[in-house]
């Protein structure tokens, strides 16, 4: 996420019915059916992963009301009962669970984006907001998804609750994706700002979420198992929504509740990579040279059980089963998609393209290199669950309107200092790359979404696009590639149509990564 969360308008969405484009009125028809039926799978995919209904699967109280079920372990309440949190989906999780816990709920806090309050009311959620006299205290940072000093005092808040619990007590933790920048809590002497300085240097380096993460392990006091060490010796309980592929506990939020299995080696070798070594701040060097030799030694978290609420594949299902409904033969490729975005870019190009001919039997559509490269970048991204084969196969039999979901989060080297976000880099990219050769008779729609609402710092969730794209795009005197050197796809697709291609939902209270929508429909 990234922009602190504004009180959007209540109604954001895109104008399709305003499109004004240079085709055929049936196709163009045909387009904006497409691009609602794109914006309507999206938002059934953010609806199947609302946090309040994936807490209350993974958390019940037995009839006698003093047995907390967590799947399949049984904690016993006596007035011991304490709540922290911190993440972009934590509102609605502590909110589900003050509903469920009432009474047995002593105190809490958590930590969650600016902004995120209003935002909830403004939409009309109000399942995501706490009670008048909650017994949670709420703190609001992070604005721009960058660690700051709200949520700097927010962090001291949990570490201070959590340093305060006995043996007797218990700890539920509600964690989802942003918890990192909202639980900064920098080991001296390094400060606020350096770590800050830290996170969007790697971030803009294209550093992945699991190597940002392993730095900000390394020098945070609660990041790497440290909050559940200043739990101890209190049972701890965490319910993690999941926005990073594969769910590692370890990753998601830089696992406060998980022992690090790092060390300074790891850090240095993330530094060197990416050539930052020398940048590093002399309080950086202080703190990865004794790391290693803190006489702490490293986190233990016997006491923890970590649980998974909930992820993309959820909403990629959902999605999947709107899809069907729409009458779309629907596939889910993959939930893993991770790498550079122009590469990913290329894939869907590629994929579109290979897809596109099997779908009409086409021999004048994609050629065997263009198959071959398909299948060579798809084998470089060691996605461990994609499904290409079997999907080209399925889309060879279709005959009518498929729709091929993925999930994931591609990363973005910023070189230009424009403004966008990774979905609407990545929807332009693809655009770009649909627009290189004719595709036959067939439409094609392609849409990247955040969960989350926000791209970047901007107020879009993302953004769809077509074919037509740079030709519409030309005819506006925009140049689709000057826009991408600046990385300031979010300006372009303002200016596009009057932003008729960006896709707005308001933040949406939850998290669990992209949602990538490929659709052919043969004319
Ligand atoms: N101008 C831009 N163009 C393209 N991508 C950008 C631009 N500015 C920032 N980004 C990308 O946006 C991402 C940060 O966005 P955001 O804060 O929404 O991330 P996020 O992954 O949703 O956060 P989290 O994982 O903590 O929930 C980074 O990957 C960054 O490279
Ligand atoms: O907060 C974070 O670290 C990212 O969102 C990944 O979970």
């Amino acid at each position: 996420m990234a922009a602190a969360l504004q009180v959007l308008p209540c109604l954001v969405r895109a104008p399709f019915r305003q499109l004004i484009w240079g085709a055929p009125m049936a196709r163009l028809a045909s387009g904006v059916a497409l691009a609602e039926h794109a914006q309507q799978l999206f938002e059934s995919a953010v609806g199947a992963v609302q946090p309040g209904p994936m807490l209350q699967k993974a958390l019940s109280l037995d009839p006698d009301g003093r047995t907390l079920k967590v799947r399949d372990r049984s904690f016993q309440l006596r007035q011991n009962l304490y709540l922290v949190g911190f993440g972009k989906a934590v509102l609605g999780m502590a909110a589900a669970a003050e509903e469920l816990l009432g009474q047995h709920l002593v105190q809490g806090v958590i930590s969650v984006p600016k902004g995120i309050r209003a935002a909830m009311e403004c939409a009309g959620k109000q399942e995501m907001l706490l009670k008048p006299h909650s017994r949670v205290q709420v703190f609001e940072g992070a604005e721009n998804n960058l660690p700051d000093h709200d949520a700097l005092r927010a962090a001291l808040a949990i570490q201070q609750l959590a340093e305060g619990l006995t043996a007797d007590d218990l700890l539920l933790v509600l964690i989802s994706g942003g918890g990192s920048a909202l639980l900064p809590a920098p080991i001296p002497p390094i400060t606020l700002e350096e770590k800050q300085m830290l996170t969007k240097l790697l971030a803009a380096h294209g550093a992945t979420i699991q190597e940002l993460n392993t730095m900000r392990k390394a020098l945070s006091q609660l990041k790497g198992g440290g909050l559940a060490q200043a739990a101890y010796p209190a049972q701890v309980v965490s319910l993690i929504l999941s926005d990073v592929v594969g769910d590692p506990v370890e990753v998601i939020a830089s696992g406060p509740t998980v022992a690090s299995a790092h060390n300074v080696q790891d850090c240095l070798h993330i530094l060197n990579r990416y050539g930052l070594r020398a940048a590093l701040p002399r309080s950086v060097k202080t703190v990865l040279s004794r790391a290693d030799s803190d006489p702490r030694g490293p986190h233990t978290c016997g006491h923890v059980l970590n649980v998974i609420i909930g992820s993309n594949m959820l909403a990629l299902a959902e999605a999947q089963k709107q899809a069907e409904l729409l009458g779309y033969r629907a596939m889910v490729l993959s939930t893993a998609i991770q790498g550079d975005v122009k590469s990913v870019a290329q894939f869907y190009g590629l994929l579109a393209r290979v897809a596109g001919a099997r779908l009409i039997s086409s021999t004048a559509g994609a050629s065997v290199e263009e198959d071959a490269k398909l299948h060579e970048l798809a084998a470089e991204f060691q996605l461990p669950d994609l499904k290409l084969e079997e999907v080209l196969e399925a889309v060879a039999e279709a005959r009518g309107p498929v729709c091929l979901l993925a999930g994931g989060e591609p990363t973005v080297q910023l070189h230009g200092s424009g403004k966008g976000g990774r979905n609407q880099e990545l929807a332009l990219r693809v655009g770009a790359e649909l627009g290189r050769w004719p595709l036959g008779p067939i439409d094609v729609l392609f849409l990247s979404g955040g969960t989350d609402g926000q791209d970047g710092p901007t107020e879009a969730a993302g953004a769809w696009v077509m074919p037509e794209l740079t030709i519409q795009a030309a005819a506006e005197g925009l140049d689709v590639a000057t826009f991408l050197d600046h990385n300031d796809s979010y300006t372009f697709f303002c200016r596009l149509q009057g932003g008729a291609h960006l896709l707005y939902t308001g933040p949406t209270g939850t998290n669990v990564m992209d949602t990538h929508l490929l659709f052919l429909r043969p004319q």
